[in-house]
């Protein structure tokens, strides 16, 4: 009997609180808002730490491209002695000690699997299984029981990996960027480089770095802007712009300016797209390339520019203008996407793209006790600001019912004693 009993205890836990999918900068954030605010919560991780992304799927010399006011979490900031500009170290640092300060301690190593809002019970049902070498020994299956549910999987859960033709005749080394670390292995190769977002541009210039040869392939259109104008950081800038303007006002004056500060970068392959930056960002949430030196190597002819990828041939690659170029390896910076549809069932807050229907700022919420936090296309500023949302949003509701709860408890007692 008392064996059977373990057997349930393991595989199903009743939650107090919500229960947090995620321990990046989102989960993170939400976890400390909500523990300022007395609620207990439960966080889950498929990694075996805190802020993976950040960890094992970015380069060595990665900085983080907005100023650091932009980047640091709700109720503890950066340390004073910070950078401008933290480098991925650092930034890993201040996580480390945000997880320490609030006493966030998730579970890791346990992969959401499926997630389920069951009517019966008017609760959220969402089974894990273990995940990683070093829980082998541990029950495979949990099944979470919970009243609320914030999902802070991220935008950039899984990379992605296109199907491109002839890539398995290729024979050389094929890789994501999010598993590049740096260009030491690379001196002296001739490295495609497939995408031309913000991993594309810096992985080449990485490269250039380890007096290596990239060359970037381009499909289409991007926007280059500089990550400063005038020794102000251009996001700053265009925060400041949009209080007072539309976003189409906004586009148009960052547009004159990058064009005054790079010149026409159409000259060297990069065509700009029609929509304007930071409406592209919104609406599709295509991020701009924020400059850091790629199109000076551009420009010096460093970093080749060609267009898209026809495919693969044994040792080289054909383009869609029907070139072919001898190349050693290939790095796909192709992004990334959500990996929400895969596990979470049945809702009407998400799209099959994996993110919140309703845009920003209107994206956090939706029935049953449903949180997002971290969807909304505007980083870890965005993160944060779903973070303060979700965790009062869950507080009030929180408080009315441990309210409620001491009232009855109060009330069986005084019945009780006076019997
Ligand atoms: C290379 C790179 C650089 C960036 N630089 C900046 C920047 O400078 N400034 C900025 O504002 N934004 C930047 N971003 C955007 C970035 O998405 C955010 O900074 C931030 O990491 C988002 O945090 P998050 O917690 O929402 O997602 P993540 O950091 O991706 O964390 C999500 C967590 O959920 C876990 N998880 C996923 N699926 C499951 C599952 N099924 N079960 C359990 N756990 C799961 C993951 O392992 C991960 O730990 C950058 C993104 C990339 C890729
Ligand atoms: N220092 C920093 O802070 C850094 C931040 N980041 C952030 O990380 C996030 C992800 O950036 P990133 O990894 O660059 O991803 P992005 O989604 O921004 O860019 C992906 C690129 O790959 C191209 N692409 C996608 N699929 C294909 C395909 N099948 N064939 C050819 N090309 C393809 C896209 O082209 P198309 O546009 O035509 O679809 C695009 O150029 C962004 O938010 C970015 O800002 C990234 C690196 C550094
Ligand atoms: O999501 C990202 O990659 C970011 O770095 C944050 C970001 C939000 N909105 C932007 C607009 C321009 C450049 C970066 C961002």
């Amino acid at each position: 009997m008392s064996g059977h009993r373990e057997i349930l205890k393991r595989r199903c836990r009743l939650v107090n609180g919500p229960l947090i999918v995620g321990a990046g900068p989102s989960g993170l954030a939400l976890g400390a808002c909500l523990k300022e605010l007395g609620v207990p919560f439960v966080i889950l991780e498929r990694s075996n730490s805190i802020a993976s992304l950040w960890r094992n799927r970015t380069y060595d010399r990665l900085k983080l491209h907005l100023p650091k006011q932009f980047c640091q979490l709700p109720k503890l900031p950066f340390p004073d002695d910070f950078p401008e500009y933290p480098t991925r170290n650092q930034f890993i640092g201040y996580l480390e000690s945000y997880a320490a300060h609030f006493e966030l301690s998730p579970r890791f190593n346990e992969t959401v699997q499926s997630a389920k809002y069951d009517d019966t019970c008017g609760m959220w049902r969402v089974r894990t299984t273990a995940s990683g070498p070093e829980t082998a020994n541990r029950s495979a299956e949990v099944e979470y029981i919970c009243q609320w549910l914030a999902v802070s999987t991220g935008e950039n859960a899984e990379p992605v990996i296109p199907e491109m033709e002839g890539l398995r005749k290729f024979g050389g080394q094929v890789i994501h960027a999010s598993d590049y670390r740096s260009g030491e292995t690379y001196q002296g190769k001739r490295v495609l480089v497939v995408g031309c977002g913000n991993s594309g541009m810096e992985v080449c210039l990485d490269l250039c770095h380890h007096k290596s040869f990239p060359v970037m392939a381009v499909r289409d259109s991007v926007h280059v802007l500089p990550r400063e104008i005038f020794r102000k950081s251009t996001f700053e800038l265009a925060v400041f712009l949009m209080k007072w303007f539309p976003v189409k006002v906004v586009d148009k004056i960052l547009l004159a300016l990058s064009r005054m500060i790079l010149g026409n970068t159409e000259r060297y392959g990069l065509k700009r797209p029609s929509l304007g930056p930071l409406e592209l960002k919104h609406m599709q949430g295509k991020t701009p390339v924020l400059d850091i030196g790629a199109l000076r190597k551009i420009k010096s002819g460093d970093i080749k520019v060609v267009p898209g990828v026809k495919g693969f041939l044994h040792g080289s690659v054909e383009l869609v203008d029907g070139r072919v170029i001898d190349v050693d390896s290939v790095i796909l910076a192709t992004g990334y996407c959500s990996n929400v549809p895969s596990w979470l069932q049945d809702t009407d807050l998400f799209n099959k793209d994996g993110f919140p229907k309703q845009p920003f700022p209107s994206g956090w919420k939706g029935k049953s006790g449903l949180y997002a936090v971290g969807f909304t296309r505007r980083g870890l500023s965005g993160a944060s600001h779903d973070a303060v949302q979700v965790a009062e949003d869950i507080s009030r509701v929180w408080k009315e019912e441990t309210r409620q709860a001491k009232h009855i408890v109060a009330c069986h007692r005084r019945c009780i004693s006076q019997i």
